[in-house]
């Protein structure tokens, strides 16, 4: 696969078969394109050569409506920052997740998950009202509550303390456990390479 910036830079990535419920660190120094990979197999950016098939589809072939409806239900991005909306209550930021997927919202789930991240008791807070401790769970919970075949995380450690890091890690695979999705951490954080048998080396 390829990709090309404009007249600038131009990336070239192997081949990569990612099996099921498998957990992966994909692993590269600053700007060895990490990010942009992560995009492509996001569906968010399209590679200028290349196909990424999701569950047999091949996703650059969907229409731009059908490619965010397959977003929502079949990948969950854990962002380095939560990226949640103040204005909303944890509860309606993940009922909001379900509505953009094209679920009903179905509140059962999420206190579900909620529960098994341990913030069950948040589900009325506003976002002002959580440690970013909590508020990154709340990010995972985003992440995971229409069950995602994928979910990914980029770089979700760079900026934690060794403890926090530890946690983090753990909360990732749990979750990807429970909810049988395929795990996939882009880090250059070498602290968290003993969590994985399979990486990508870019
Ligand atoms: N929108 C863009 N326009 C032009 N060049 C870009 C763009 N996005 C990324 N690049 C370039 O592509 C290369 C890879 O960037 P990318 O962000 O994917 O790397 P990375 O491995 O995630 O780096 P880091 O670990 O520092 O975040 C870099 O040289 C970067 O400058």
């Amino acid at each position: 696969m390829h990709h090309q910036f404009g007249k600038g830079t131009s990336l070239h990535f192997d081949d990569w078969r990612v099996e099921r419920n498998q957990h992966y660190l994909l692993l590269g120094s600053s700007g060895s394109g990490k990010s942009t990979l992560l995009h492509h197999i996001s569906g968010l950016l399209k590679p200028t050569n290349g196909n990424i098939y999701l569950n047999g589809i091949d996703i650059y072939s969907l229409s731009e409506r059908e490619l965010d409806t397959f977003r929502g239900r079949y990948i969950g991005i854990v962002f380095q920052r939560p990226h949640l909306i103040k204005s909303l209550t944890i509860g309606q930021n993940l009922l909001l997740a379900q509505g953009m997927a094209g679920y009903k919202s179905d509140i059962k789930r999420i206190k579900e998950v909620l529960s098994s991240l341990d913030i069950r008791e948040k589900f009325k807070s506003s976002t002002e009202e959580l440690s970013q401790g909590q508020l990154q769970r709340v990010s995972i919970a985003r992440a995971v509550i229409n069950r995602p075949k994928l979910l990914i995380a980029d770089e979700p450690t760079s900026s934690l303390d060794d403890l926090n890091t530890e946690s983090v890690m753990e909360l990732l695979l749990q979750q990807s456990v429970l909810n049988k999705t395929t795990l996939v951490v882009a880090t250059h954080d070498q602290r968290i390479k003993h969590f994985f048998t399979n990486t990508f080396q870019l």
